[in-house]
Order: structure tokens, then sequence, then C-alpha cells
């Protein structure tokens, strides 16, 4: 296998979106393939691979998982060894990730733990979310292949290398996505009166659900309405036949998530009222809350407490979503924020984490895997 940093800087080259994974795959099952295999099984899942490492003493199965996928971002980072996918960019650290779910394989298959290992390279943590089918399938056709307990790690620019930041209960928020489509009736620019302006609408109904959240949530709760991309109209003179939001909504509370979208829907309602348009809503795939398990999330904080130049963190509640919730709903366990010292945060264009959090990760999970 090659080095951390070579196998990281090849993973960032060649990005991919949710489900369509599929040279990474091949790199991953290329580079799975040259370890010694006397403890390994290795099985695929659509674009995803799971690695069974069987312990010597097994009384238990840790589970360990990583995300997979890209996003749809154009790379600026200037990084010798950008993207080389048009449009694509590891801008999540899923490359990172990737590298030390894979040092980690390695580690086991040279040096046979005493719990059995299962790692989950799991495909469209992006979206559309894989974890949730990803555990169907092994509820239904592969219990085998289950944990008993499961962790995770998200790289955290924002930290320096060598944090582990977690907490017991809510770490990340329930998240949806949120596609709008409004259509009217289009038109001269010089007579708005024979049309229904789609850009006007879209304008006053971004306004609107931006009172979702400060008027309709307890504000104990908390949760945010991002819309991320607008698109309307053809040119400067035509008056806007069809908008479109594209946006996501995080909430820490799940039934905070069902008021916000009885709330959209309402807007909705009234925006097709005021404007005399059509207004279509689909919400896309959402996300359950990561919630750690207090024991394994405690486990983590003490076990960094004793490893050297690692800064155990009580990190508090965050807005992000990860489908790694899936799993925690089901089985016990925990997700920490890895540091990665790094100026821009995730999801930037610029996002270039530092590459010694990859040593040390899988140094630490390592060693925290074999004390479990
Ligand atoms: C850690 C992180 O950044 N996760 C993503 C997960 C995407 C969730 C979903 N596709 C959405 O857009 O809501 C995040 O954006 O938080």
């Amino acid at each position: 296998m090659e080095t951390l940093i070579q196998i990281r800087r090849d993973l960032h080259q060649i990005p991919e979106i949710g489900f369509q994974e599929y040279k990474t795959q091949q790199y991953l099952l290329e580079q799975l393939n040259q370890l010694p295999q006397d403890f390994l099984t290795i099985t695929t899942w659509k674009t995803g691979i799971i690695v069974k490492i069987s312990g010597s003493e097994p009384s238990k199965s840790i589970g360990w998982r990583t995300d997979i996928d890209g996003l749809p971002i154009v790379e600026e980072t200037g990084l010798s060894f950008s993207s080389t996918h048009a449009g694509r960019m590891h801008a999540c650290g899923h490359d990172c990730h990737m590298t030390i779910a894979l040092a980690l394989v390695k580690a086991f298959a040279i040096s046979q733990p005493k719990q059995n290992v299962i790692v989950y390279f799991q495909p469209a943590e992006e979206g559309p979310g894989g974890a949730e089918p990803m555990l169907n399938w092994l509820k239904s056709d592969r219990p085998d292949l289950l944990p008993d307990e499961i962790y995770a790690l998200h790289i955290a620019p924002e930290y320096p290398v060598g944090t582990v930041a977690t907490r017991p209960g809510l770490l990340f928020a329930n998240t949806s996505e949120l596609f709008i489509d409004l259509k009217g009736l289009g038109g001269h620019a010089a007579y708005p009166h024979k049309t229904r302006d789609m850009t006007v609408a879209a304008a006053n109904l971004i306004l609107q659900l931006q009172t979702v959240i400060s008027r309709n949530v307890d504000p104990m709760e908390s949760g945010v309405i991002t819309i991320g991309k607008m698109l309307s109209g053809t040119v400067q003179n035509i008056i806007a036949e069809n908008a479109r939001l594209e946006g996501t909504i995080r909430t820490l509370s799940a039934n905070a998530m069902v008021e916000v979208k009885r709330r959209i829907d309402a807007i909705c309602k009234g925006i097709e009222a005021s404007f005399e348009c059509s207004v279509t809503i689909d919400y896309g795939s959402m996300y359950y809350e990561v919630n750690n398990n207090e024991e394994c999330a405690n486990k983590l904080l003490s076990f960094a407490k004793e490893i050297k130049d690692c800064q155990p963190v009580l990190s508090p509640a965050a807005m992000t979503g990860e489908d790694f919730g899936y799993f925690l709903k089901e089985i016990p366990g925990a997700l920490f924020w890895a540091g990665a010292n790094c100026e821009y945060g995730l999801h930037h264009a610029k996002m270039s984490p530092d590459e010694s959090l990859l040593a040390f990760n899988a140094n630490f999970v390592e060693q925290f895997i074999r004390s479990l």
C-alpha cells in the first residue's frame, strides 16, 4: 500500500458524487487487495465496500465508518494534486476519511485485532444518502456484517490537528434538502401586467422562508434554512416564467423539522395565491440527527486524554448533517470532529486540510479500537 499522503492525494484527484463512486471503489479495492488477506473478508455493496477483519478472541464487533463521495464544486485550491474531475471536489474531507479507514484496515490486516472490526466505506453521504439503504441491506441480507458498536470521524478545519472533539448526545442536526419550483407566466419586460413574474415571486418566497426559523421554531430549539441556489428567467428583457430554489433545512429536534415543513408548505400556498402561480416542493433526502451514545462518546473523550499530543474537546452541537446518524439510531456509537487546521471551511472550493491529520488519526483510531 502507498503512503497515507499519497493515498489521500490519489483519492483527492478522483472525486465522484453520490452512488457514482466507481473509480473510487476500484482504487479502494486495489489498495485493499494488496494487503495480507488472512483476516480479511471484502464485500461490495453498490459503490461501497465493507471489510471485515476477524479478531483473535472476539467478544464483539466494532464498526468504523467512512464516507467516500465528493461534492459538485469547482476546486480552487491550486494544489498540484487538484481534482481531475471537472466540477467535482473532495471539499468535505472524505478523501482524508477514506485514507484513515484504509490505514486502519492495513494495521489490522498486519496485526490481528482482538475484537472483530468491520470497516464500512459508505457512498453518497452528501446526498442522496447511502447510510440508510446500506444499513437496511445489512439488516436484511448480511446481519453477520452488523457491528455491536460503531464509530466515525469528520475532519474539522477550525480545530488544530490532534483535536478530538465530540459530546455525548446530540452532535449534528436533523437535515432535509429543499427544492422548490415556481411556475408563472413569462412575457415581455415592458408588459408585466400580462405576466406572472417568478423572479419577484421567488424573491418574496426567500424572504418569507427566512421568517420560519425566527417566528415558528422555539428559540431554545434552533434551526436554519439556507437557500444555496436560485435560478430564474432566461434573459434580461423577458419576465421569468420559471424559478427554482434549492436549499437545506436543519433543526436540532425532529419535531421542529415537522413544524418547519408545515410552515414552508403553508407559505408556498400563500405565494401561489399572491403571485397567481403554481409552486411545487420536493424535500429531497433527509438525514436523521447524529446522536452520540453517551458511554461511547465518553469512552472516546477519556481515551483521547491518554494519548500524547491529543486534545480532547467537549464539542458543542452543530447544524451540520451526517447520514451516520442512521447507524447511531440503531447501534451504540459516536462520531468525533478530527482537527484539520485549515483556513477555509467544509464545502469551500479552497478547503485544504493539514495532511498531518492522516497519520495522527489513523494511529488514534487504531489504538482506540484496540482498547475496546
Ligand atoms: C458534514 C457535512 O457537511 N454534511 C453535509 C450533509 C449533506 C446533507 C444533505 N444533502 C443536505 O444538503 O441537507 C451537510 O451539508 O451538512
